[in-house]
């Protein structure tokens, strides 16, 4: 528990063990005051009242010592709970900047937010709510241990024997319901991924679910979280009854010792000192297994903390793609794939199977081929979003492994069939590819991209809000504003998944010529499914089943039997097109 805690906080944790020793202290200090109570009582019984007055200012001195330091101890607290939730914000922030891009499953992401949001705020609420109590409360008994010890030995021993059993009992119950809060928590993940897809994908639901049975999905996760919260809720009432049973027989065992102490006296003969004396240790007992009883409530707390800081942990092991210790910098646009095999998971097929390719500076390359033949995940490769398997991915003559990811990321612009547009203006979103961009450029890259006419119909212009995700727009629209941010970035290599295909016309016409202009000035990689796209391509590959099926110029492939002629058909088929190729090779 403290560990994962401890590592958060991590390099430095100077500031929590203070806050642990004032914790500490306070709780020695609260021992010392209770055990000031026994002085009072037996010079009230000798009848000295000036040394129990002495002794009960000690004990008001105690007291407002006491809460001086409590303040101080919970400010201190405070602190190292900010410091907490600021530290492993920051570090879960960064750690996940560098997971690769396949970590991001629906469910990994819910989860991530709610460690963020919830989890972290409980953990941040540790020190001052449940390490205090817990951290005094486990150093007040042993100070009143000793003094049930002075009054009599075998009630002290019965104390001391108590501590570490309580403890024991205190583990076990903890390890009680962790199964149960682990369950819990990734209830709550699949619920929250349930709740925010029921929002995002309402239209589907409705459109498919008409006879109201949208809600499915999200009422069986709600269901299960439910059973999993009531498996919780029993095992937490189960390791709340047995502490508690603990503590209780603990203080059973003194009274019964307290019990045959004062039966011998009365044997011996009754002796008022002996009475008092069994009076203070009986009051002793009692305030000795107060803290406990402290503790044993704190119990929950601190397993449902450790379920969260365990969520963190799991986070924070996940590999990050590791970054080179000599990077190395590219020496020109190319890419090259040297015998490339990569799968998404080890326990699935390869879906790139020995790909080699080389693509020169400023030389354009269509990705050609069926559905689920690879060609998206041969651009994430070069994005490196994932590693590959085997083989190698170079850019510029250099292993993208050995890149730093700034360089990687300065040689690459990219679109994606799903660019998603920030929360902000037109003119935001397209500078998200050049901050520093002035409006003139960003107005040019605008009208490049083909959307400088929607802009002047908009009363507010490139200052336009696009909605969370773009929402406010057509996905034509959406898709034009992608490719003005992926140009202004200027970067050498650009690499265009489906770029065209939310296109109208119109724009498809506006990005071919943007296409031309770019050709022979950046290493263009396409995945075009318009055939007005692949004329322009200086070589064309084409994926089978992950690997390359053929490989050359359209003149070279066009009167060669095989899927690229397979393809040319079914396209003219589909839309009673001619293909005029503008080169030949
Ligand atoms: N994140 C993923 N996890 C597991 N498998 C994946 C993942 N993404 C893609 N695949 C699989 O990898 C294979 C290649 O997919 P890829 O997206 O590269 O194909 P594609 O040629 O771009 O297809 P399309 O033209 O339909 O976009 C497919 O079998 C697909 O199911």
């Amino acid at each position: 528990m403290l560990k994962p805690f401890l590592h958060l906080i991590s390099p430095d944790r100077t500031a929590f063990w203070r806050y642990a020793a004032m914790a500490a202290g306070y709780g020695l200090l609260s021992g010392v005051v209770i055990v000031a109570q026994v002085p009072i009582f037996i010079w009230l019984f000798l009848g000295d009242m000036q040394r129990a007055a002495l002794w009960l200012l000690a004990m008001i001195a105690g007291c407002i010592a006491c809460w001086a330091c409590r303040r101080a101890v919970d400010k201190a607290g405070v602190g190292v709970g900010l410091a907490v939730l600021g530290e492993a914000r920051q570090r879960i922030g960064d750690h996940v900047a560098r997971l690769p891009i396949g970590w991001f499953t629906p469910e990994n992401t819910a989860r991530l937010s709610h460690v963020i949001t919830h989890g972290m705020t409980e953990v941040a609420q540790l020190p001052a709510h449940v390490f205090t109590p817990v951290l005094s409360g486990a150093v007040t008994p042993v100070v009143v241990v000793g003094a049930l010890t002075a009054l009599d030995w075998r009630m002290g021993l019965i104390a001391l024997v108590a501590l570490p059993l309580a403890t024991v009992m205190f583990l076990l119950a903890g390890c009680l319901g962790r199964d149960a809060d682990r369950a819990f928590h990734a209830r709550a993940s699949e619920t929250g991924q349930r709740a925010v897809e029921f929002a995002q994908a309402q239209s589907v639901l409705r459109a498919f679910n008409g006879n109201g049975d949208a809600t499915r999905f999200l009422e069986q996760a709600i269901d299960r979280q439910a059973r999993s919260a009531y498996r919780l809720i029993l095992r937490s009432v189960a390791s709340v009854v047995l502490n508690s049973w603990m503590v209780q027989a603990v203080f059973a065992a003194l009274l019964v010792a307290a019990a045959f102490w004062l039966h011998d006296d009365l044997m011996a003969g009754v002796d008022a000192r002996s009475t008092v004396a069994v009076i203070l240790s009986l009051l002793m007992a009692a305030r000795f297994i107060e803290p406990l009883l402290d503790v044993a409530g704190y119990g929950e707390a601190l397993r449902a903390a450790r379920g969260h800081l365990e969520a963190v942990e799991a986070i924070l092991a996940v590999t990050p793609l590791p970054e080179p210790v000599s990077p190395e910098l590219p020496v020109d646009a190319s890419v090259e794939l040297c015998d490339v095999a990569f799968r998404y998971a080890p326990d699935q097929p390869a879906v790139i199977d020995g790909v080699s390719l080389r693509i020169e500076p400023g030389q354009m390359v269509a990705l050609v081929g069926a559905s689920g033949s690879g060609k998206t995940t041969i651009m994430k490769l070069v994005s490196r979003f994932f590693d590959v398997e085997h083989g190698s991915v170079r850019i510029g003559g250099v292993d993208v492994r050995n890149m730093s990811s700034e360089a990687l990321a300065g040689q690459i612009s990219q679109i994606f069939q799903d660019s998603y547009l920030f929360r902000g203006s037109i003119a935001d979103n397209i500078r998200i590819g050049c901050p520093k961009a002035q409006d003139d450029a960003v107005r040019d890259f605008a009208g490049k991209a083909g959307i400088a006419e929607m802009i002047a119909r908009l009363p507010d212009g490139l200052d336009t809000p696009v909605g969370e995700g773009g929402v406010r727009l057509s996905g034509g629209e959406r898709q034009r504003i992608a490719i003005a941010r992926a140009l202004i970035k200027d970067a050498p290599i650009l690499l265009i998944d489906e770029a065209t295909a939310a296109l109208d016309a119109e724009n498809q016409a506006a990005i071919a010529s943007t296409l031309t202009r770019l050709r022979g000035r950046r290493t263009l990689i396409v995945i075009a499914h318009q055939l007005s796209t692949i004329a322009q391509a200086d070589r064309i590959v084409v994926l089978d089943e992950g690997r390359i099926a053929q490989h050359g110029t359209h003149a070279e492939l066009v009167n060669e039997p095989g899927l690229y002629a397979d393809f040319l058909a079914r396209r003219k088929a589909a839309k009673g097109w001619t293909f005029h190729a503008r080169h030949s090779g």
